[in-house]
C-alpha cells in the first residue's frame, strides 16, 4: 500500500517510521523545504525527534503534488486547526480512490466537526475512504521502538485490515475498530483532560486527585461520545482510557505539561511560548469539546473548568472549589 505521511511533525515522523519497519513503501512530506532535506540526507528529524535515527528508506519530499502522486494511502498528520487549510492545497493532488486517515485528535473550532469529518468536507472525500489512528501513543516513544498498541477506525472494516497490515511490526500493534466517533471523541477529548492532570499537578496536588481526574475526565467523554453515537466499549478501550492514561500520566505529553505550567501560574501566553512551536490540542480543543457537549445536552464539568482557566480567566484554585462545590451525586 504506496503510503504517504503528510506532516512531519513528531508524530508525523514516527509513524512514517513504523510504516517503513512494517515494509511499506512510504515518503513523508514535511512543509519546509530544508527538513525534508535533512531528513534525506541524515535520516533524522531534529526538530521533533532528534535523537532519533529514521530509516535510510523513508524519502522526505516538500511538494505535496509529489508526495501524494500515486499514494494509495493518505496519512493526515498535521495539527487538527490547520488540517482544513492544509487539505485545501493537498485537495486536487490526492488520488481519487486513495484511502485516507487523520492522526489529528481535535474537534475544529468553528465547526465543531470531527476530523474525518473536515477531510469529507475540505477534500470531497467519500467518508468510507475515511479513517483515524489512534490510541496511547506517545511519538518520541513509538519512534524509539517501545512496544505500543493502537486503533485504526474505519467504518469499512476491509480498509481497517489494510491499513493494519500497513503499519504491524514487532513493536506497534494496531487493531481495529468500526466505531470512528468513538476513536474520535476518545482522542479530542482526553487532551482536554490531560491538561486537567496537568494543571493539577502544577498546582502541587497528588494521586488521588489525578485519579479523580482520569475517572470523571473518562465518564464525562463517554457520555459525550455516547450522545453522539459511539460504543461505550471503544471510550474503554485504547482509543479512550488508554489514550487517557498514557497521556494523562506521562511527562512526554504536551498536554499534560502545558497545564501543569498554568498549574505553575503561569500565563496562557507563557505556557504557550514554552512549547517550543509543538502543538497542545487541548488549548484550543477544550472550547470546541465544550461547545459539541452543549450541543448535545451533555454535561462535562471538568472540561468547561479547562475551558474557563485556559480562556476565560478563571484562576486554578477557584476553579478546583467549584468542581468540588458541585452538588454531590451517585456515581
Ligand atoms: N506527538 C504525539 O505524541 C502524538 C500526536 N498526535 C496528534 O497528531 C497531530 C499532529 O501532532 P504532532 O505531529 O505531534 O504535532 P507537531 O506540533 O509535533 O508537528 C506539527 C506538524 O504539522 C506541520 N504543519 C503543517 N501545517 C501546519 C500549520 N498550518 N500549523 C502548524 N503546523 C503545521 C508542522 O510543520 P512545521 O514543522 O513546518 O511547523 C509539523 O510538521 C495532533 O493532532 C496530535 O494531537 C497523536 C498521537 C501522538
Ligand atoms: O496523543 C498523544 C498520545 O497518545 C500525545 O499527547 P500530547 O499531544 O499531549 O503530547
Amino acid at each position: 500500500m504506496k503510503t504517504v505521511v503528510m506532516g512531519a511533525g513528531s508524530w508525523g515522523t514516527a509513524v512514517a517510521k513504523v510504516f517503513v519497519e512494517a515494509g511499506t513503501d512510504t515518503r513523508i512530506w514535511a512543509r519546509r523545504p530544508e527538513l525534508a532535506e535533512t531528513i534525506n540526507r541524515d535520516h533524522v528529524n531534529p526538530d521533533y525527534l532528534p535523537d532519533i535515527e529514521l530509516p535510510a528508506e523513508l524519502h522526505a519530499v516538500s511538494e505535496p503534488s509529489e508526495a501524494l502522486d500515486g499514494a494509495e494511502l493518505v496519512v493526515a498528520g498535521v495539527p487538527s486547526q490547520s488540517l482544513r487549510s492544509n487539505l485545501t492545497r493537498w485537495r486536487e493532488h490526492i488520488p481519487s480512490d486513495a484511502t485516507v486517515i487523520s492522526l489529528a485528535k481535535g474537534v475544529e473550532s468553528d465547526t465543531l466537526l470531527r476530523m474525518s469529518e473536515v477531510i469529507a468536507d475540505a477534500a470531497g472525500i467519500d467518508p468510507d475512504r475515511i479513517g483515524v489512528l489512534s490510541g496511547p501513543n506517545l511519538a518520541r516513544e513509538v519512534a524509539a521502538g517501545q512496544p505500543a498498541a493502537t486503533v485504526i477506525g474505519f467504518g469499512d472494516e476491509e480498509r481497517a485490515r489494510r491499513v493494519q497490515d500497513a503499519c504491524t511490526t514487532g513493536y506497534f500493534r494496531p487493531y481495529t475498530n468500526t466505531d470512528v466517533v468513538g476513536c474520535e471523541i476518545g482522542g479530542a477529548a482526553k487532551n482536554v483532560i490531560a491538561l486537567a492532570c496537568g494543571i493539577a499537578s502544577g498546582a502541587g496536588l497528588g494521586e488521588n486527585t489525578l485519579a479523580a481526574i482520569i475517572t470523571r475526565g473518562l465518564a464525562e467523554t463517554t457520555r459525550l461520545g455516547i450522545a453522539l453515537g459511539a460504543r461505550p466499549e471503544t471510550l474503554a478501550g485504547l482509543a479512550g482510557v488508554g489514550d487517557l492514561v498514557a497521556t494523562c500520566s506521562s511527562p512526554l505529553s504536551r498536554n499534560r505539561s502545558f497545564g501543569a505550567r498554568l498549574g505553575e501560574g503561569c500565563s496562557l501566553d507563557e505556557a504557550q511560548a514554552a512549547t517550543n512551536g509543538q502543538v497542545a490540542e487541548g488549548v484550543k480543543s477544550c472550547t470546541s469539546v465544550r461547545a459539541l457537549a452543549i450541543k448535545a445536552g451533555v454535561e462535562m464539568p471538568l472540561t468547561d473548568a479547562v475551558h474557563q482557566v485556559c480562556h476565560e480567566g478563571l484562576s486554578v484554585g477557584d476553579a478546583i472549589s467549584s468542581l468540588l462545590g458541585r452538588s454531590t451525586r451517585a456515581e
